[in-house]
């Protein structure tokens, strides 16, 4: 992967513009960033291994596995299943982090059993947010931690960074 050849992503800008409407959303903006920060930069809505390579070749610091909830594209594959992949394309060039789906404790293990840095969390912690408010969220945060840390122990693992793809096949 390291030694792969970039395609050539001339897409027309007239499919690009009819795809974003007003913006103009290419591997150029990733670049333009680049050049006006060094802050960390990272892209979400990564699935495939290319598209990793791309986004580090263009600057970016991390990668976001993610299908957007499946908003994009209905039939995107899940982000769980591409993250493996993508970390192996990404081969410590840059942190990974998946979204997408992640709907209790034992979601986020296995992904950061896969390899992932961090999980990210959206419409839960929004259903939380409809249903209770500021204790909604809080509620939802302490449900996702007490399943992380019961289903840990279940596997013998008392700290997050004992976590590792072991777990994935013996339990
Ligand atoms: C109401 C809503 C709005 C969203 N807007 C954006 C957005 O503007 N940009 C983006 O990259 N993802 C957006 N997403 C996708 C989320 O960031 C996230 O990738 C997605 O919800 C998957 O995570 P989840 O399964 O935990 O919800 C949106 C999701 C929801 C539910």
């Amino acid at each position: 992967m390291k030694n792969m050849s970039i395609p050539n992503l001339n897409i027309p800008d007239t499919i690009v513009k009819q795809r974003f409407g007003t913006g103009w959303v290419t591997w150029a903006n990733i670049e333009w960033i680049r050049k006006l920060t060094q802050l960390p930069i990272i892209c979400k809505g990564i699935l495939s291994p290319i598209n990793a390579e791309l986004a580090i070749k263009y600057g970016a610091n991390g990668i976001i596995v993610s299908n957007h909830g499946g908003r994009l594209i209905d039939t995107a594959p899940p982000a769980i299943q591409c993250l493996e992949d993508v970390i192996n394309a990404v081969d410590g060039r840059a942190e990974v982090f998946v979204d997408t789906d992640i709907q209790s404790g034992t979601d986020v293990l296995k992904a950061l059993a896969i390899g992932a840095r961090a999980v990210l969390i959206g419409r839960s912690i929004l259903y939380g947010l409809a249903c209770g408010g500021q204790d909604g969220v809080r509620r939802v945060s302490d449900i996702l931690k007490h399943e992380l840390v019961y289903d840990m122990a279940c596997c013998g693992l008392t700290s997050i960074d004992q976590i590792n793809k072991d777990i994935l096949y013996k339990h």
